[in-house]
């Protein structure tokens, strides 16, 4: 008995019904953990275990009925097939029509019954169901006779129509109609079949009257694309289709599989066993042309046939050449789906490389001895090559090589077309063991902390391959082989650069000019949608930064091409605690000037320096908070352009001990939203046209409050307590109450003819004032002349762009203000041919909200 029946069978007699752990099993079967691992997966393969994921992964005998059991392929190519087959067996009332194309001798008959069968199985139809068929083609010349074969006539409906007949349709009543070759059907027969599918109607031959009423579930099949022969109708009617991949389609296990399924029918009906060379296998496997099954059995059919005539009172007979010894036998209870090409002894070999492999990398970590480990180990690998996957493998990893590896990453390998193919062999074992579990996760963490900048591209470079997470951990030990002589180089580079930018390609071709011209892998990129946000960037940054966890960053630099630094910095530090240094409006020029000095291994100091003086149109960040020094923010929901009015008075007025920042309004309040204290840590207060609630612990100025004495008071305190001389203060004051007056308004309007524009402004707030019955005090109303008239002047200069502002309206009160103001705004509008947007409105909401 073989070691995987055992297994099989201590799990029958002990675990029919009860879950059990991969360790539990080990011990008594007496075999090692990774041994029995493989066993258990083979067998879960096989469909004869059930699995519980978790720790542990727990087994049980599985109950084997699963559906399409015996259509070879059923969990593996032919897994989406099933899907829809039962789909069109289960649906109510009666199930779905069904459509299967492929070329010929694919299988469509045989899925049609194995449908058939299922229902049965399912209960969907009765057991004493028919399973009627008809090969549209069988009458291709001659349409009324297959008219009245599948719907039957009346006596007399034509000469030789001696009594009343029933078709083939009223035979399945109840039961399946298998119609194969449909696109042979003529249109009057797609007609009538169309209309039975939507009445379960129809008329025999030469019947006008009383139509059969039937309950068919039909099934279709054809060769032929389907546009080009069926009615749009008619396939409008049969929802489903599926397609059957050729023979030489499937993937090779599935070949195999019904390769021997075709020795075993023979060797039932000779009653024989068969031994048949591994050559011969792999000569089917290959030859079949046209590449379906059914040329396929016919090979088969031939080489017993012959085999037989020469020996047929042997009851063992060979296939191929008697003394080749290997050879698979087939006898009648041959487990199809029980054969691997990777040999039993193989499965062991595997687990000893990577146990080897991880002892050497423990000991002295010597590449050249690993590499030759591996290589020993693809030489001794036997099985069956499979020709058609290894050079599909070869051909897309030298597509990964050229487009991912050097185009993008700037290494460019050097590895002769052997290697490539046996590297290639290498990678396609993953498709013989693929459920395999088999725990490469040792390997993969040696290899992450060692090799983490490597590992990160190879990574990429195998989902050219193939993105499955089970191929990309199985095919991590070629890393070895093929990055061989470049592992060093690649992580010789201790800093992290990322570049971002919107647009298709803009990120990478930088990337790519820069990764190219160091010659290494210096910069990740990242294309953004125009629309992305910041969230979604930042989960770009992240998942980059934690995918190379184990890679000790001495720093990192993001460079980015629009958006604000301070954010992109603070989102960054949280969960990043290494050095940081964000640039804004990124140019090739100042992504390879960094590049360059990354690669040389400037000090993260150094390369800040030389950032910071790289041309003017960049900025850059490497502190937490808006700013390394003292700072007080302005910020004016006016508009950007009356807080750098602010800014000038300030810093004419002012000594030169602080920094002042000035922000967008919605930048202000996004920040004040998304930071913690820390962030304002060097910020003394903040200079806006508004009340802003706050949780955090600063200062907050409404800048009309100064126009009343106390404000003025709290003001003049603030900027004494940072330093100020009284003086200076006084100055600043003097400037800003001329500035914050009706001239000082007018001053500000660049094209508007300010006493039109003031008319209108003091119209409309007095229309809020009447509506809401409020008086609003002097600087309140000198704030909304001062916000009103900015925003004319905003909204004529923007009225060519769509309003992209989405703002929520939510209480009552909120509600009724944006009618409101939509009303008094009306005026304006119509004269200035503008639209108030909704966000304007909320800004007048947060105004006024106090006062009514
Ligand atoms: N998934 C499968 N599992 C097991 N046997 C299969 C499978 N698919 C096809 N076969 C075998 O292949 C043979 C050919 O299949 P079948 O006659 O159903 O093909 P077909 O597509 O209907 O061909 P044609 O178009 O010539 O009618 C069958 O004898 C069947 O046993």
């Amino acid at each position: 008995m073989k070691a995987v029946d055992k297994v099989y069978k201590i799990i029958k007699d002990n675990y029919a019904d009860e879950w059990t752990d991969t360790m539990e099993i080990a011990k008594k079967a007496e075999l090692s953990r990774s041994v029995i691992s493989i066993y258990l997966s083979q067998l879960y393969k096989e469909g004869k275990l059930t699995k519980k994921s978790g720790r542990p992964v727990l087994w049980k005998l599985a109950q084997n009925n699963a559906p399409f059991a015996n259509l070879i392929g059923y969990s593996g190519s032919l897994k989406e097939v099933v899907k829809k087959c039962e789909e069109s067996i289960v649906y109510p009332p009666n199930g779905f029509p069904l459509i299967i194309t492929g070329p010929s001798g694919v299988g469509k008959s045989f899925l049609a019954k194995n449908i058939y069968n299922e229902a049965k199985k399912l209960g969907a139809i009765s057991e004493d169901a028919k399973f009627i068929t008809l090969n549209a083609a069988d009458y291709a010349n001659n349409p009324e006779l297959l008219s009245s074969v599948l719907f039957g006539y009346k006596k007399d409906a034509f000469t030789g129509a001696n009594e009343n007949t029933l078709g083939l349709i009223d035979r399945a009543d109840n039961g399946y109609f298998f119609l194969d070759e449909i696109h042979r059907l003529p249109k009057e027969s797609q007609e009538k079949l169309f209309s039975l599918l939507d009445s379960g109607k129809f008329y025999p031959l030469g019947e006008n009257d009383v139509p059969h009423k039937v309950n068919v579930r039909f099934v279709f099949a054809t060769t032929e694309k389907l546009d080009n022969f069926l009615l749009k109708t008619f396939m409008r009617r049969v929802p489903l289709h599926v397609s059957l991949p050729s023979f030489k389609d499937r993937p090779l296990t599935e070949r195999l599989s019904l390769i021997f399924n075709a020795f075993k029918n023979e060797s039932i009906r000779v009653d024989r066993k068969f031994l048949v060379s591994n050559k011969i296998i792999e000569k089917v496997s290959k030859n079949s042309e046209p590449g379906n099954v059914g040329a396929m059995e016919n090979d088969v059919k031939l080489l017993c046939a012959s085999a037989y005539t020469q020996h047929p009172e042997d009851k063992e007979i060979h296939i191929g050449d008697d003394k080749d010894k290997n050879y698979v036998i087939v006898d009648k209870d041959f487990d199809v789906n029980n054969y691997s090409p990777i040999e039993e002894h193989e499965y062991g070999l595997l687990s000893d490389v990577y146990d080897s492999l991880l002892k050497l990398i423990d000991t002295d970590n010597d590449i050249q001895s690993q590499k030759l480990l591996l290589m020993k180990f693809l030489k001794n690998i036997k099985s069956l090559k499979d020709e058609s996957l290894i050079n599909s493998i070869a051909y897309k990893m030298k597509a990964g090589f050229k487009n991912t590896l050097k185009k993008k990453y700037g290494i460019g390998l050097k590895l002769d077309d052997t290697t490539i193919d046996q590297i290639a062999f290498g990678i396609s074992l993953y498709y013989f063991i693929d459920d395999y579990e088999f725990d490469t996760s040792e390997l993969i963490s040696r290899f992450e902390s060692l090799y983490p900048r490597t590992m990160y591209i190879y990574k990429q470079f195998l989902s050219t391959i193939n993105t499955d997470e089970k191929f990309i951990n199985m095919s991590i030990m070629w890393l070895l082989l093929i990055f061989n002589g470049k592992l060093k180089e690649i992580e010789s580079i201790k800093y992290t650069g990322i570049i971002l930018a919107h647009g298709d390609s803009t990120a990478t071709s930088i990337q790519s000019v820069v990764n190219n011209l160091c010659g290494n892998y210096i910069f990740e990129a990242f294309d953004m949608p125009i629309d992305v946000s910041i969230h979604q960037i930042n989960s770009y940054v992240q998942n980059y930064i934690q995918n190379q966890k184990d890679h000790d960053h001495k720093g990192i630099f993001v460079l980015f091409d629009m958006g604000s630094l301070t954010q992109m910095f603070s989102e960054i530090k949280k969960y990043s605690d290494s050095e940081l240094l964000v640039i804004n409006n990124v140019t090739t020029a100042t992504a390879l000037d960094i590049g360059i000095r990354i690669q040389r291994n400037d000090s993260f100091k150094g390369i800040t320096k030389a950032a910071n003086k790289f041309g003017n149109a960049s900025g850059t960040q490497y502190y937490e908070g808006l700013s390394d020094s003292t700072n007080i923010v302005v910020s004016c929901m006016s508009g950007v352009g009356l807080s750098e009015e602010i800014n000038r008075m300030m810093l004419e007025s002012l000594s030169n001990t602080f920094k002042i920042i000035t922000m967008d309004y919605k930048d202000l309040k996004q920040t004040l939203e998304n930071h913690e204290q820390k962030f304002f840590n060097k910020t003394k207060f903040v200079v806006t046209t508004t009340d802003i609630d706050t949780n955090l612990n600063i200062d907050i100025i409404n800048i009309y409050d100064i126009m009343e004495e106390s404000g003025y008071h709290r003001f003049e305190d603030l900027l004494i307590s940072s330093g100020e001389q009284k003086p200076n203060i006084a100055n600043l004051m003097d400037k800003m109450l001329k500035f914050f007056t009706i001239e000082g308004i007018k001053d500000r309007l660049q094209f508007l003819n300010p006493d039109v524009v003031i008319d209108e402004v003091q119209l409309i707030t007095r229309k809020y004032q009447e509506y809401y019955d409020i008086s609003l005090d002097g600087k309140t109303k000198l704030n909304l002349y001062m916000h009103l008239s900015l925003m004319i002047e905003r909204m004529l200069i923007n009225s060519r762009k769509p309003d992209t502002s989405s703002v929520a309206f939510e209480s009552d009160k909120e509600r009724e203000f944006y009618s409101v103001s939509k009303t008094i705004f009306k005026g304006i509008e119509l004269k200035y041919n503008f639209k108030v947007s909704d966000y304007e409105i909320s800004l007048m909401y947060q105004l006024l909200h106090s006062y009514i």
